[in-house]
């Protein structure tokens, strides 16, 4: 057996609703510092499997684990204080504060869970430093006054992704980054995350195969509860039974719509 210690790593993880299994038996392993793109049909399961990893949901059995250590069966926040940050929502922010305020809450809270009391009111500096840190990597630090309800859709999303990583977390899951932004919004915003997420491992659930292409190098395909391919794009871009369950109709799909906005 492999003694090799993955970033993220599912056996066998099993998800029931009621008598529906809706997660059946999912298996993944992902290595540090990769990005992987988990794509499939409506309803595959892929937000489940988020829900799983992040600890919002408990599973019916299997193992899921952190760097190696067991997280199955930990609530949210003990996750995330080891090391793994979930996408925050446009929803999650704090409309009538700024682009500053909401990343320093978002560094707050991390300080808050990883240190005593007295020694996080000693590091106020601290704080400070990895705000301004975090608004250069979304590229918002010009913005730093605005309200978050003032900002464009784009700049809105750039400051959940900033919200996300202010924590320093290790490992980041990003739910559908660029959902709703037009074609440039959207390639400008896949090399915001490329940078922002340097080094860190990358989860996304993403429709968009321009950026499923563009941004990872793993993608790992979702049927039916099931990862039925789990490779690099080319390769699973040339499997066939991914071109049969999902990829063939969605890549047509989208390369007929492209086609259509140019022609
Ligand atoms: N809390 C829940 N209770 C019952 N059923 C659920 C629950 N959450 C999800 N499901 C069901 O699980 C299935 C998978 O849903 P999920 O949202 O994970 O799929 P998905 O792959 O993310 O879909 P989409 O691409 O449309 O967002 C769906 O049939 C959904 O109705």
């Amino acid at each position: 057996m492999s003694t090799e210690t993955y970033a993220v790593e599912l056996r066998d993880v099993r998800k029931r609703f009621g008598k529906t299994e809706i997660i059946r038996g999912a298996n993944l392993q992902v290595r540090p510092s990769e990005r992987v793109a988990i794509i499939g049909p409506n309803g595959a399961g892929k937000s489940t499997l988020f829900n799983l990893i992040s600890g919002r949901f408990a599973a019916s059995s299997g193992e899921i684990r952190l760097n190696g250590e067991r997280v199955d069966g930990m609530p949210p926040y003990e996750i995330n204080r080891r090391g793994l940050s979930r996408s925050f929502q446009v929803s999650n922010l704090f409309t009538r504060l700024s682009v500053f305020e909401n990343i320093r809450c978002a560094v707050l809270w991390s300080m808050k869970a990883h240190y005593a009391f007295w020694r996080f009111l000693s590091d106020m500096h601290d704080v400070n430093d990895r705000t301004e840190q975090v608004m250069e990597m979304i590229k918002l630090d010009r913005k730093r006054n605005a309200l978050a309800m003032n900002l464009t859709y784009a700049e809105q999303r750039a400051l959940e992704i900033g919200m996300t990583i202010a924590g320093g977390a290790s490992v980041v899951l990003l739910d559908e980054p660029t959902a709703g932004m037009s074609q440039s919004e959207t390639q400008r915003f896949v090399q915001l995350i490329r940078e922002a997420t340097e080094g860190k491992t990358l989860l996304t659930v993403e429709h968009d195969m321009g950026v499923v292409f563009g941004l990872a190098d793993k993608i790992a395909v979702l049927v039916y509860g099931e990862v039925i391919a789990f490779d690099t794009p080319d390769k699973v871009r040339a499997n066939a039974r991914v071109q049969e369950a999902y990829l063939g109709s969605v890549l047509a799909e989208q390369q007929a719509a492209a086609a259509g906005a140019h022609g």
